[in-house]
């Protein structure tokens, strides 16, 4: 039985409760959550993992396995000490490593706990072909994220637009991976996984559409290099309880903790 350290208990966090509820080879003993979400926290677990203690910190003992699904500042917060710890971790805000230094930060936390930081998929796909593709050599890497317009809410893509009035689909950001995650913390966390598979965070070239046209959130990755080319289209279903996030997410982390256990990992 695998004890796991759950950092965040919001939408994606608590779509994972759910779809691990009856696991028996993995067990949520901890939930972190900021002081703000300690009630919230404690309502999800209570009917998902009632064994589990929510918790500000991740436990100083009896966690094998760290899962963050909480946003950028959880990174800095509870990964890098957790790694240091020797402590595995699972990581979904991988937009976090736009920021100048984390991402060499994180290699050495691992590095001195003699542990590694897996970052997963998320919403995204083809991540295995593009890490393998960037063996033989890249040209160039494109990704493009188009979300409704209200996925676009409390992001600069507000300023100078009324989101809840756009007719036509509309360019809201053009420029690097670094950029975009940085600048949309909660919607680009892909293009930083894309670009960390492929031509790295300055030269993977990203658009972001606000879009009335669509209803699910549809991200497109198109590659070119040694291997030939593929073009990736996801029409991504998103979270109830948080327009931004892909269902896809949830199931990417519940396969990276799945595959901790299974005798045969895929
Ligand atoms: N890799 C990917 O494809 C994707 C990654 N994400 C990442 O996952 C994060 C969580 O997504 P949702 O669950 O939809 O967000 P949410 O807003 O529904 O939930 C966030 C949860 O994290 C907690 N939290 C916030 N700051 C924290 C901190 N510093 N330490 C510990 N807990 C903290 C909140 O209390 C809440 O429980 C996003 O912010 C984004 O960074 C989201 C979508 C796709
Ligand atoms: O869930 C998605 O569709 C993508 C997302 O929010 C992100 O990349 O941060």
């Amino acid at each position: 039985m695998m004890r796991v350290a759950l950092i965040g208990c919001g939408a994606i966090g608590t779509s994972m409760l759910e779809l691990i509820q009856g696991d028996a080879t993995l067990a949520v003993v901890a939930i972190v959550v900021p002081d703000f979400g300690v009630a919230a926290a404690r309502a999800a677990v209570a009917t998902l993992a009632p064994g589990a203690e929510v918790v500000t910190s991740v436990p100083a003992a009896g966690i094998d396995l760290v899962v963050e699904a909480a946003g950028h500042a959880a990174i800095e917060a509870h990964v890098l000490p957790a790694l240091k710890r020797g402590l595995p971790c699972i990581v979904a805000s991988v937009g976090a490593l736009s920021a100048a230094g984390l991402a060499e930060q994180l290699e050495q936390a691992a590095q001195a706990g003699q542990t590694q930081v897996q970052l997963i998929a998320g919403a995204i796909g083809a991540i295995d072909a593009l890490a393998a593709a960037r063996a033989g050599g890249l040209d160039a890497v494109r990704y493009t994220g188009r979300k409704p317009p209200q996925a676009w809410t409390g992001t600069p893509a507000e300023q100078g637009r009324d989101l809840a009035t756009l007719a036509l689909e509309t360019v809201i950001f053009e420029g690097s991976a670094r950029e975009a995650a940085s600048l949309y913390p909660k919607n680009a966390n892909v293009a930083a996984t894309v670009s960390l598979a492929g031509l790295g965070l300055d030269r993977t070239r990203v658009r972001l559409i606000a879009d009335p046209g669509v209803t699910e959130n549809v991200h497109v990755v198109e590659a070119e290099g040694a291997f030939g080319s593929f073009e990736l289209t996801m029409r991504n279903k998103a979270l109830a309880a948080n327009p931004k996030t892909s269902a896809l997410t949830v199931y990417s982390a519940v396969r990276a903790m799945r595959n901790r256990v299974a005798p045969m990992a895929i």
